[in-house]
């Protein structure tokens, strides 16, 4: 079985003052670059998922696509893109990544397969809570698409609303592995703590 996964690369990044968040330097390396070095070999494709004049990712090589549902509708729109992508090139699952994640698990795709239902999110431990969704990683099956563009022209919005009604399955990584870059501040922290 084939699997695709899409980079999440489709918000506003207004806590960073904008532009693209996967452009923000980490070390040597920028934040999508380290995402497409870990993303790449643990599926078969990757597609970038952005909004706006797609030439400007040309250097990196891979297909972008872009939301389909109204301006900036939030990731769900994004993980849409992902599934026709993978739709017209005939994979029947797809991952998604984010972006702003540098650090996520080498084994993401190998945890998150062992497990057939159409929905699969990675989580992580929390002492309070059991548990905390990471719900930009996922794996999806493809075929679920319609169902998700009818949810998105209804006004969906967060992916959890959406996930939970499909009968979500929730894996759990370890704590650290999805620390995500929101704010110049979490650039500092990764710079002090991330390889
Ligand atoms: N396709 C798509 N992806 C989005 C959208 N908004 C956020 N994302 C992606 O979802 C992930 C988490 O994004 P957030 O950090 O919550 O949002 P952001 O727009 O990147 O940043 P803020 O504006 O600071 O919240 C990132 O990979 C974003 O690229 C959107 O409207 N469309």
């Amino acid at each position: 079985m084939t699997e695709c996964a899409v980079i999440l690369a489709g918000g506003q990044a207004s806590r960073m003052g904008g532009g693209d968040k996967g452009r923000l330097m980490l070390g040597d390396q920028s934040l999508i670059e380290r995402v497409i070095a870990r993303i790449t070999p643990q599926v078969d494709a990757v597609v970038l998922n952005a909004n706006g004049d797609p030439s400007r990712f040309d250097d990196l090589g891979l297909p972008v696509v872009a939301d389909s549902v109204g301006d900036f509708p939030g990731p769900l729109a994004g993980i849409l893109a992902g599934m026709d992508w993978a739709a017209e090139q005939g994979h029947e699952w797809l991952i998604s990544v984010a972006a702003d994640t540098p650090s996520f698990p080498r084994n993401l795709v190998e945890r998150l397969s062992q497990y057939n239902t159409p929905v699969v999110l990675a989580a992580t431990p929390d002492p309070e809570r059991g548990r905390i969704p990471q719900p930009t990683f996922g794996r999806w099956q493809v075929a679920l698409r319609h169902e998700l563009r009818a949810a998105l022209n209804d006004g969906v919005r967060k992916i959890r609303q959406w996930t939970q009604a499909q009968g979500e399955t929730l894996v759990i990584f370890a704590e650290d592995d999805f620390f995500n870059i929101n704010t110049p501040e979490d650039l500092a922290w990764a710079e002090q703590n991330l390889k």
